[in-house]
């Protein structure tokens, strides 16, 4: 996915987000550069940074979809942080570092699931195998049958599934110690190292369990899949698909600027958030618990609304460090009828298929959707404007009462209109004080 052009990169994006063009061109020449970089020759490639992005919109436009889309296209690591998180009370410089890490875990997560699926059949044949070993233990003596011609036909029975309610006994890892460290800003380096302490003190034990044959497939595939995959190799894999993938999206960083309602001292902190900042998106070197990861190739995208600040309240340095600007628009009645209707699983279809599963017919009328996207759009105007999350709660409490009633009714068809939209919501939408609670 990664040699996708940046039109082709806008075209996979437009699929699920609607309008937002700039942003979604930036993001694409973003991600297309980074192919280039690893076209070009090592020591030109050590001198090209990435750059930057700066997203200014307002909340629930499309900001974040956007940074996890492209991450996900690009099967990158990719994780999201709202600045302000390290202007809270107890925060320490090296903090933000921390970010460096949970990228690396998620990272570990998404190839660890990718190498788990790369020997899953394997894995299954030896899980396989180990049943058998299981079920036939008692069976041996019994010299009724050849050996091979038992294990055949039990092997045929496991696979249809016949088996799956029977018990065995079987010698399977401990399961993993649920140790829970809180620690204190600052020691989360030391507390994932205890942490892990416990957990490899956990897997070194081994019980006799008893257990049904479709738990046991579960679990013993996974500890055979463990088993086949390299865990140095994989480690490897995670430093490098950090430093050359991974996406940091950090949101409200607005609000880590010296503007705003702060009093003095909260503007020093806010400007020390951006100090320590600095050095990440720079390129500096974080110690992870699976090796040291350059950050020098991440690519940034920072995000906020800026109402009451602008980009240029930002230490200079760091404005420096995102070039790319790009605004996000406010989104349109006309933009919510859209978002509605026209992107992959899009929201009424995820409803219409969520209630077909009970037999319920739903459908949508083109004056159903227009007025729901009509209604949200006034919520936000007359309480708080949180985008097109409004319409995740419009939704929800439209369809309510369908909800409830689906599965105890047989056959229930339901078409919405405008008259079923006013109904279910114009009272609600109309009442500030009660939409600021339902909607
Ligand atoms: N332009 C859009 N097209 C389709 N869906 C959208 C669009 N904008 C927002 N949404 C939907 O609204 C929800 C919130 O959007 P998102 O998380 O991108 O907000 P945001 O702009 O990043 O806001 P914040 O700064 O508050 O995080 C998501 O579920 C997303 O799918």
């Amino acid at each position: 996915m990664q040699s996708l052009t940046p039109k082709q990169i806008v075209n996979e994006l437009d699929k699920r987000i609607i309008g937002q063009q700039a942003a979604k061109k930036a993001v694409a020449i973003a991600l297309r550069n980074r192919w280039r970089r690893k076209q070009l020759d090592a020591a030109l490639q050590h001198e090209v940074t990435p750059k930057n992005i700066l997203m200014i919109g307002p909340t629930g436009v499309g900001k974040t979809e956007i940074a996890r889309r492209l991450a996900a296209l690009a099967n990158a690591p990719f994780i999201k942080v709202e600045a302000t998180k390290f202007t809270e009370v107890g925060y320490v410089g090296r903090d933000v570092e921390s970010i460096i890490r949970d990228l690396a875990e998620t990272a570990m997560k998404m190839l660890r699931e990718e190498a788990i699926s790369s020997v899953k059949n394997k894995a299954e044949d030896a899980a396989e195998e180990r049943i058998l070993n299981a079920l036939l233990r008692p069976a041996r003596d019994v010299e009724t049958e050849d050996e091979s011609t038992t294990r055949q036909r039990f092997r045929k029975m496991l696979r249809e599934g016949k088996l799956d309610d029977r018990e065995i006994e079987l010698e399977l890892n401990a399961p993993n110690v649920g140790v829970e460290i809180m620690s204190p800003p600052g020691m989360e380096e030391m507390t994932s190292q205890l942490q892990e302490m416990f957990q490899s003190m956990g897997s070194q034990r081994k019980s006799m369990r008893k257990i049904t044959v479709a738990h046991a497939m579960r679990l013993l595939s996974e500890e055979e899949a463990l088993k086949l995959i390299n865990e140095e190799e994989l480690k490897a894999k995670v430093l490098d698909s950090v430093e050359q993938n991974g996406i940091v999206f950090l949101d409200e960083i607005d609000k880590i600027t010296g503007r705003g309602e702060s009093s003095n001292n909260a503007d020093v902190s806010r400007a020390g958030v951006q100090r320590d900042l600095l050095p990440l998106v720079e390129g500096s070197t974080v110690s992870t618990k699976y090796g040291m990861i350059k950050t020098d190739h991440i690519l940034f995208i920072a995000s906020g609304a800026f109402h009451l600040s602008k980009p240029s309240d930002l230490i200079p340095e760091l404005q420096g460090r995102l070039p790319i600007r790009v605004e996000l628009d406010a989104l349109s009645s006309a933009d919510f009828v859209r978002i509605l209707t026209e992107p992959d699983a899009s929201l009424t279809e995820q409803y219409i298929a969520l209630l077909a599963t009970e037999g319920v017919e739903l459908s949508f009328t083109d004056d159903g959707i227009e007025r729901i996207a009509e209604l949200a759009w006034e919520v936000n105007e007359k309480t708080e404007n949180i985008g097109a999350r409004r319409l995740h709660t419009m939704l929800e409490k439209l369809l309510e009462q369908i909800s409830y009633e689906a599965g105890s009714e047989e056959n229930l068809s339901v078409t919405v209109d405008k008259d079923y939209v006013n109904e279910q919501l114009s009272v609600v939408a109309e009442d500030e004080d009660l939409s600021r609670y339902i909607l």
